[in-house]
């Protein structure tokens, strides 16, 4: 629950290049703050002409057009914090750096040097007044780890560098620097924030994705309003990294090139929470409703989930806790739909997920050569997997089988199925789960097969 005080939004501003694409930049802090809760302003210190290839050109705001935005904004509106990101030349830094000097603004440095269709967006003669000017006045620098290279001039191969690195670059003068881990290598990216003499570092898994433009602008963006809002810087780092790892994999696949991720993401999952819900809620009174339910419940009950539009994990699948059981002809559900409630039918929606995004609902069902046929009579398709076919080392890891499963019965048809059916193992009941956009859907079609 985030408890919001409407008579005082927090004011966060944004120094920064316009990303003519959308994704960058100006377009990708607005989108940033607003995904936040807090109202954004701007300084524009360049206009690019770029898509998700290339920056085809630049043009620079002047000097005294840059200040006067700023103080524009400052002396009518205020400023509870403030991020500077593309500042092209050296004039331009030095500008900004005076007139926060003036303000006594608390401010996020992203250093940004080169975009990431490998455009240069900061002068090479730049990197000194970058170091001698803005970092003296700097809360909190961002730097990538190519950047940490040159402002702190070691490289960067590990995590032990990283932090060699952000202690260097802490002499400087900001009070934390975060080495993000984008560009490095390894199944996790890492970023590492030195503060107060300790370090946090904090990992999300690297997400496979061609969409990732903009997401050093969007996480210092992050850190900028979560510090408008007077939270700590720690706490302004997990929120970033949150909101970054969420809107990668939630990229917007557009252009030819890297496409922008989606600031957006965590906000619009939450905003179809109750709707989700009330789906899964309808779908049960659907399955409730059945008049004779003896063919279609298994042994162990059903269940019927949905996931969020933008699910990261099972917490976003709603599922009804305990199932749904055959109490004499008819189901009855052991209690309310809640999100969390199916490890294993989030499982089939998750993964099923990866090779079609429109997939958000499942309902199980018993296994009978009956219901198969009323499965291909309605005209579904039908696919399956033999768990007896289960490789050693994925039986052996936890959690691991479902997935393995989908893999294998999607790959057979050659599209995510509207369902998969197993013949059981050991100890499991053979099942069928029906794969779908919506949950009231399935348990229409859960009906007719009853
Ligand atoms: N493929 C990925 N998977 C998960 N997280 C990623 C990935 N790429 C970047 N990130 C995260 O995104 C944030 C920005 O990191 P990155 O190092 O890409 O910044 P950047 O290079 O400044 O971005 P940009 O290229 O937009 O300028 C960090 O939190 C980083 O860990
Ligand atoms: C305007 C602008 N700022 C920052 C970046 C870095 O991603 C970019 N590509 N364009």
């Amino acid at each position: 629950m985030v408890w919001i005080d409407l008579k005082r939004v927090p004011v966060a501003l944004t120094i920064a290049g316009s990303d003519s694409g959308g994704g960058a930049g100006i377009q990708a802090d607005l989108k940033t703050f607003a995904a936040l809760g807090v109202h954004g302003t701007v300084a524009i210190t360049s206009i690019t002409a770029q898509n998700t290839r290339e920056v085809r050109a630049v043009q620079d705001v002047s000097v005294d057009v840059i200040k006067a935005q700023i103080e524009a904004v400052v002396s009518d509106i205020g400023v509870d914090a403030a991020k500077t990101g593309m500042l092209h030349t050296s004039e331009i830094i030095e500008a900004v750096s005076e007139e926060i000097s003036r303000y006594k603004i608390p401010l996020v440095v992203d250093p940004v040097m080169i975009a990431k269709s490998g455009a240069p967006l900061l002068k090479e003669d730049a990197v000194g007044s970058l170091i001698r000017r803005l970092l003296p006045v700097a809360k909190v620098v961002t730097p990538n780890a190519r950047e940490a290279e040159v402002l702190a001039g070691v490289r960067i191969g590990s995590v032990e560098d990283a932090r060699r690195a952000a202690k260097l670059i802490a002499d400087m003068g900001p009070e934390g620097v975060i080495v993000k881990g984008g560009h490095m290598e390894g199944s996790e990216s890492i970023d590492i924030l030195f503060y107060q003499g300790d370090f946090i570092e904090l990992r999300a898994p690297r997400l496979e994705s061609r969409n990732t433009h903009g997401t050093g602008c969007s996480f210092s963006a992050a850190i900028t309003a979560e510090l408008a809002k007077g939270k700590d810087i720690r706490e302004a780092f997990r929120v970033a990294k949150d909101l970054v790892t969420h809107a990668i994999m939630y990229g917007i696949p557009v252009g030819k090139g890297h496409g922008p991720l989606n600031p957006m993401a965590s906000l619009y999952n939450e905003s179809e929470r109750y709707a989700t819900l009330m789906r899964v809620v309808e779908a049960v009174r659907i399955l409730e409703g059945i008049e004779d339910a003896r063919k279609i419940a298994p042994e162990v009950g059903i269940n019927v989930a949905m996931s969020l539009p933008y699910a990261r994990d099972s917490h976003d699948v709603a599922a009804v806790p305990g199932r749904i059981h055959l109490v004499g002809r008819k189901l009855k559900a052991t209690s309310y739909p809640e999100f969390g409630a199916s490890d294993h039918l989030a499982r089939y929606i998750l993964t099923s997920r990866l090779y079609d995004r429109e997939i958000r609902a499942a309902i199980n069902i018993a296994y009978s050569d009956e219901n198969l046929e009323r499965l291909a009579s309605m005209g579904l398709k039908v696919s399956w997997y033999d768990r007896r076919e289960e490789p050693g080392e994925v039986k052996a890891r936890e959690g691991a089988t479902i997935p393995w499963g989908v893999r294998v019965a999607v790959e057979r048809a050659g599209r995510v199925p509207d369902a998969i059916f197993h013949r059981g193992d050991w100890g499991k009941e053979p099942m069928i789960v029906l794969l779908g956009r919506d949950a009231v859907s399935l348990a229409e079609v859960v009906r007719s097969i009853a």
